[in-house]
């Protein structure tokens, strides 16, 4: 049975930040959101663990492996190098959904996202143990999006189809089954899900494809962490390329860390 530990990263008080004293120019605040996402990226990966970008100013992560101590170091390598601060929720649950819905309670309780009071909140129970099934993830990516969008339309064109195709599949992951599903660039999306067959899997793409017409395949992994997982189903997907299938499955064992 999955039990996925999962973090919500919101920035302290970022909206008012963005416009005190004066509004301060986009492009400053692409490069400090996207550094930010990219050392977050280096302390979680570096421990296993995987951050999804979502919306910059609040990010995702599946945390199986990091504790306390180590949340309290991100906010402490955060509040050292950066502008802002960020406040932490932790849960765990069967369904990533519903750890991210208590982890964000977690820290909707201490005040709004806009408080200039609440800083740096961190709270949360966090996974002790550890077990080859904690964390599946599947890893979604669209058949020749290089044949059918990249090499034919012009870039926007593309990343309409693409994105459209996300949103069918994002939607459909989270409604059925309580799975958080991320775009992580060019065609591809991972999922952080609970147990799902192969039947699952595949009303998932031909969701997608009625509604989207867009064709998936995806490879799903499960790991005592995301990154033991996440490997694993990298390998599976690998797997439906060297046999032209829809839908692979990968033990916990074939990970290996790299
Ligand atoms: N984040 C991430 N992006 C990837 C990964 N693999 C490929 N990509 C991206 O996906 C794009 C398309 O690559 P592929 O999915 O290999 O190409 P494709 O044309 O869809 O071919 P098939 O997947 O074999 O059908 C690349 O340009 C990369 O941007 C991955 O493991 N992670």
């Amino acid at each position: 049975m999955t039990t996925t530990q999962v973090t919500l990263v919101q920035i302290d008080n970022y909206g008012p930040w963005t416009v005190t004293p004066d509004p301060r120019r986009e492009m400053d605040l692409q490069t400090m959101q996207s550094r930010l996402f990219a050392d977050l990226a280096q302390f979680v990966g570096s421990r296993d663990g995987y951050v999804f970008f979502t919306r910059f100013d609040n990010m995702v992560a599946v945390t199986n492996g990091l504790d306390s101590a180590a949340h309290e170091r991100l906010q402490a390598t955060v509040r050292n190098r950066y502008p802002v601060t960020v406040s932490l929720g932790v849960d765990v649950a069967e369904r990533p959904i519903d750890a991210l819905e208590t982890a964000t309670g977690r820290v909707q309780n201490a005040g709004s996202a806009q408080d200039g009071d609440r800083r740096e909140v961190l709270a949360g129970t966090y996974r002790e143990e550890s077990d080859d099934d904690d964390v599946a993830i599947a890893h979604f990516d669209v058949n020749n999006a290089t044949g059918k969008y990249t090499d034919r339309l012009n870039e926007f064109d593309s990343f309409i189809r693409i994105e459209q195709g996300y949103a069918a599949l994002m939607r459909y992951m989270r409604e059925e089954h309580g799975a958080l599903s991320f775009f992580v660039g060019g065609d591809n999306v991972i999922a952080a899900c609970p147990d799902l067959d192969q039947a699952d899997y595949r009303a998932a793409i031909d969701h997608v494809n009625e509604a989207a017409d867009v064709d998936l395949k995806v490879g799903v992994g499960h790991g005592r962490s995301a990154h033991e997982a996440g490997f694993a189903a990298k390998h599976a997907l690998e797997d439906c390329r060297y046999e032209g299938t829809t839908v692979e499955f990968a033990g916990a064992t074939s990970a290996t860390p790299e």
